[in-house]
C-alpha cells in the first residue's frame, strides 16, 4: 500500500498542557484510520495540525513524502486534505448550491462557470443532497448540514479526507447511510482519518485504528484487537478503584 500521509513525533502544547504528545502514524492510500480516545484524549487537536488550523512545537507532517506540518489551512487544502467540523459549520444564509461553490473556490485548480455548477449538483448528488441546492443551508436538517459540510469538503477534490465525529448525533437509519457514504468515498480512492466516538462505525470502517490517550499513542490495530484491549478499555472507562 502507497503511504500518503506520514506523521512522526508531532507535539503541541497549550500553555502548561501538552495536547498532542509525540503523535506517530501512516495512513495509506484508500485507507481508512480511526482516531479514537476518551474525551480530550487529543484528537481534535491532531486533526487541527494535519490541516494547518494550528501549527505544532514539534514533529513532521508529510503528504506523498512532502512536508507540510505549519504550513496555512489553504495551503494544505490545495494540496489535497479536506475536513469536517466536530460542530457542523456551514455557511447558514447561503444556500446549498452556494456553500459548494465556496470549496471549489479553494481547490489546487478551481472551477468556474458551467463547470463549477456541474460540479456543484454531482456533489450534491453524491452526497445524498440531489435537487436540493436552493435551500437556505440553515433550513437544512442537522444530517443534512453534515451532508452539505461534506460536500463541501469534496469539493477540494482531496485524497485525504479528515471527519471530525461526522458520524455523531445521527439517529440509527442515518448511521447506515452515513458509513454508506464514507465506504463509497474510500472505493473512489480517497484516504480518510476518522475521529469518532461511535464504536459500530469504527468497527465497521477502519482498517485499522489509533487509540489516543493524554495526547499519546495508547494502542494500534485492527479495530477489534484495540477495543478489546485492556489498557483500552480502561482508558475509556477509568479506574474502577480510583
Ligand atoms: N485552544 C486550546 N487552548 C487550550 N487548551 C486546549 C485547546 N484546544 C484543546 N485544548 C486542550 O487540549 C486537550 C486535548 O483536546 P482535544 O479537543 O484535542 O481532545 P479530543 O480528544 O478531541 O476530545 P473530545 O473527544 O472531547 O473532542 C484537552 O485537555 C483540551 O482542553
Amino acid at each position: 500500500m502507497t503511504v500518503l500521509l506520514e506523521v512522526s513525533g508531532l507535539v503541541r502544547r497549550f500553555g502548561g498542557l501538552v495536547a498532542v504528545n509525540g503523535l506517530s502514524f501512516t495512513v495509506g492510500s484508500s485507507e481508512i484510520l480511526g482516531l479514537i480516545g476518551p474525551n480530550g484524549s487529543g484528537k481534535t487537536t491532531a486533526l487541527n495540525l494535519l490541516s494547518g488550523a494550528l501549527k505544532p512545537d514539534a514533529g513532521d507532517i508529510r503528504l506523498r513524502g512532502r512536508p507540510v506540518a505549519g504550513l496555512s489551512p489553504d495551503r494544505i487544502a490545495r494540496l489535497g486534505v479536506a475536513r469536517t467540523f466536530q460542530l457542523v459549520r456551514v455557511l447558514p444564509s447561503l444556500d446549498a448550491r452556494e456553500n459548494v461553490l465556496a470549496g471549489l473556490a479553494f481547490r489546487a485548480d478551481p472551477l468556474w462557470g458551467e463547470a463549477a455548477d456541474r460540479e456543484v449538483s454531482h456533489l450534491l448528488q453524491r452526497v445524498g443532497l440531489g435537487g436540493r441546492g436552493h435551500q437556505r443551508s440553515a433550513e437544512l436538517t442537522y444530517i443534512d448540514q453534515k451532508r452539505l459540510e461534506l460536500a463541501r469538503a469534496l469539493a477540494l477534490a482531496p485524497k485525504l479526507l479528515l471527519l471530525d465525529e461526522w458520524l455523531a448525533g445521527l439517529n440509527p437509519s442515518e448511521l447506515q447511510d452515513g458509513i454508506g457514504l464514507i465506504q463509497s468515498l474510500r472505493r473512489e480512492g480517497l484516504s480518510i482519518v476518522l475521529v469518532e466516538h461511535v464504536m459500530d462505525a469504527i468497527r465497521t470502517l477502519c482498517d485499522r485504528c489509533i487509540v489516543m490517550n493524554a495526547g499519546s499513542v495508547l494502542a494500534e490495530g485492527a479495530p477489534d484487537a484495540v477495543l478489546s484491549d485492556p489498557q483500552v478499555v480502561h482508558a475509556y472507562l477509568g479506574d474502577p478503584d480510583a
